[in-house]
């Protein structure tokens, strides 16, 4: 396991500091994170919104150690992304990130509960199984665990992905456009869940969404343009974070 270099006390969870990322070289050469500077709080609910080409993705996937920055810096929970091999990169982010993706990303060939516990199995870490329970009933997987992806409907497959993603306690859970590919009532029901496990279990979260409707669910929405972090909005409901998009997508 990574273990933090800093205290881990400070209440943050994740922060970037003058994050840039260009891509490509020469003419092609695009700046997809702009000099970025933003701190994620332990137990909150983040979303991140922006006009499409923004840097919502690059943003989330730097922070999540899916994607390395051209400059600056990136720390989980105190310990700098920037300076750890490729080996322990893949160790933190087995042991102290959770993903949910749009496109669920199950083992099509593993059960629900195999799929649950598969980072786990990974990494040689028994599941508490207190918790393990705790988190299935939570998202009502009971009857479910002994099917296969192919056997449940998008919403159960993104439960699943959501007790995959909080049965290893993690500090820090992203997901990217987790309600993408879901109608609006198993959308909400994936949402009150990450809800619930800030509220109820002190989980800290992270997404990326086009909708406001989602977005609404987040204690805080940060507002990208042209890699740049603009605007952030505390408590907010659906409506002002829509005014807020009109006015980014007409600059
Ligand atoms: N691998 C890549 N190579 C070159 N350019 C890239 C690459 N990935 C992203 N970009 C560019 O970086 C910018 C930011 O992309 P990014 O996917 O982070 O935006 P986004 O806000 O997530 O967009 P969307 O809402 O459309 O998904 C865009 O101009 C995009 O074209």
């Amino acid at each position: 396991m990574v273990e933090s270099t800093t205290p881990a006390n400070d209440g943050i969870a994740a922060r970037a500091a003058n994050l840039s990322k260009i891509y490509g070289t020469g003419n092609t050469q695009v700046r997809a994170l702009d000099e970025v500077d933003v701190e994620f709080r332990r137990a909150e609910f983040t979303a991140i919104m922006g006009p499409s080409g923004s840097g919502k993705s690059t943003l989330m996937h730097c922070l999540a150690g899916l994607d390395s920055a051209s400059s600056g810096s990136v720390d989980i929970g105190g310990t700098e992304l920037t300076a750890l091999s490729d080996k322990q990169m893949t160790q933190l982010r087995r042991d102290r990130i959770g993903f949910v993706f749009q496109a669920f990303n199950l083992v099509p060939t593993l059960t629900a509960l195999e799929n649950i516990t598969l980072p786990l199995d990974i990494a040689g870490r028994a599941p508490n199984e207190e918790w393990l329970n705790t988190v299935v009933d939570r998202l009502g997987l009971e009857d479910r665990l002994d099917h296969r992806p192919s056997e449940l409907s998008g919403g159960q497959q993104q439960r699943v992905a959501c007790a995959r993603a909080l049965v290893g306690q993690p500090e820090i859970v992203f997901g990217d456009e987790p309600t993408g590919n879901l109608d609006s009532r198993s959308g909400n029901e994936v949402l009150n869940i990450l809800r619930a496990a800030v509220d109820e279990f002190g989980q800290t979260v992270v997404i990326v969404t086009h909708d406001p409707k989602a977005a609404s669910f987040a204690d805080r929405v940060v507002f990208l343009s042209d890699g740049k972090i603009v605007d952030e909005l505390r408590n907010p409901d659906a409506d002002s974070i829509m005014d807020k998009m009109k006015t980014l997508e007409k600059i």
